[in-house]
């Protein structure tokens, strides 16, 4: 098999939801679908075409296997997906309507992955001829074992020169549930990231600063300012701008800001009647690095990344199945052009 250019490092979940807009157990079933915001970028990526291996442990049972197999069926490597003791991280989902929002409670405290020794990888043989790797702020919020192997990856990365593209996904329930010290593990994964996506709340969580900016777009500007002047080695920060009018109506801007000044706005897109918008800011994250490798102007980048992750909204699951055409044809269609 070639060598991936994209490595992803994340706990694979099950996700149990309840069907359409019910409550859960309000009916005797639940659909199952495959999640994690890392496998998520992982399959995106790959329907992009690029070739993407998944690391990780899943529970050595019939479910991580299937699992893993869902993995494949979207082109993604698993070859470096380890079995091991343990159960499958999960979360159950009902989905809002009306005035009900969605809600997400997780069942995946002492899953194969969180218990995964940090010194069962071998990060050079893993990150082997890759050219990135993306990790989330969900790792080493699942414990001690899972937040130091996330540390000596993104390491690794660093010494082998594969750039690193880190989602901040801050999670504090999972962060409360073993009391490690989120700030200073995220300000560590930050340090030696290419680029985050993060806002002015993930930079404040990381570096403690408040952005008191009225204007949404001028808190992440403050909050880039002070990522770049604090981590050397950022080079980019994106992120998406979400106003909830209803649990079915959002509108969703994005912004990619560069080191050397790069700042790049795609104006806000209305998202209505939202099928489900778990996995959208995977999808965008996705998009983005898409632009990135295939070194888009930022402009044409970050409208692509929204175009992704507002596509992802019209998508039952936490996968984003949809290539570079079905993006393409979006951005195209004119709501996503540059507006001068
Ligand atoms: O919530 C999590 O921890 C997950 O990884 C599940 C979802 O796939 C993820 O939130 C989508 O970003």
């Amino acid at each position: 098999m070639n060598p991936p250019r994209v490595v992803c490092f994340g706990e694979l979940l099950l996700r149990l939801g309840a069907p359409g807009h019910q409550l859960l157990l309000q009916s005797p079933s639940l659909d199952v679908h495959c999640g994690g915001a890392e496998a998520n970028v992982g399959v995106s990526l790959a329907h992009f075409g690029h070739a993407v291996a998944m690391v990780g442990v899943v529970a050595d049972n019939p479910l991580g296997a299937a699992a893993a197999g869902q993995l494949r069926l979207h082109g993604v490597d698993t070859s470096r997906v380890r079995r091991a003791e343990g159960r499958m991280g999960l979360y159950f989902l009902t989905t809002g309507a009306g005035h009900r929002p969605s809600e997400v409670v997780y069942d995946r405290a002492d899953s194969a992955f969180a218990n995964a020794r940090a010194d069962g990888y071998d990060w050079p043989a893993l990150l082997h001829g890759a050219q990135w790797l993306h990790l989330s702020g969900i790792s080493p919020a699942l414990g001690a074992e899972a937040a130091r192997a996330t540390l000596d990856a993104a390491r690794a990365a660093c010494a082998q020169g594969i750039k690193v593209s880190f989602d901040g996904n801050f999670r504090p329930k999972l962060w409360e549930r073993w009391g490690g010290d989120a700030r200073a593990i995220l300000r560590d994964l930050f340090d030696c990231a290419h680029i985050v996506f993060a806002d002015h709340r993930d930079i404040g969580v990381v570096l403690g600063g408040e952005f008191p900016q009225a204007d949404a777009q001028a808190r992440v500007d403050a909050a880039a300012a002070m990522a770049f002047a604090a981590f050397p080695r950022l080079q980019y920060l994106a992120c998406t701008q979400r106003t909830a009018h209803s649990v079915g109506h959002h509108s969703l801007g994005a912004m990619l800001l560069g080191r050397d000044g790069t700042r790049a706005v795609a104006p806000a897109e209305e998202l209505t009647d939202i099928v489900d918008r778990i996995g959208g800011g995977d999808a965008f994250a996705a998009g983005v690095l898409h632009g990135l490798i295939e070194g888009f102007d930022a402009e044409a980048t970050i409208r692509f990344g929204l175009a992704a992750g507002c596509l992802k909204h019209s998508i039952p699951g936490d996968f984003n199945p949809v290539g570079v055409a079905e993006v393409m044809a979006l951005v195209g269609e004119g709501r996503f052009d540059v507006r001068r």
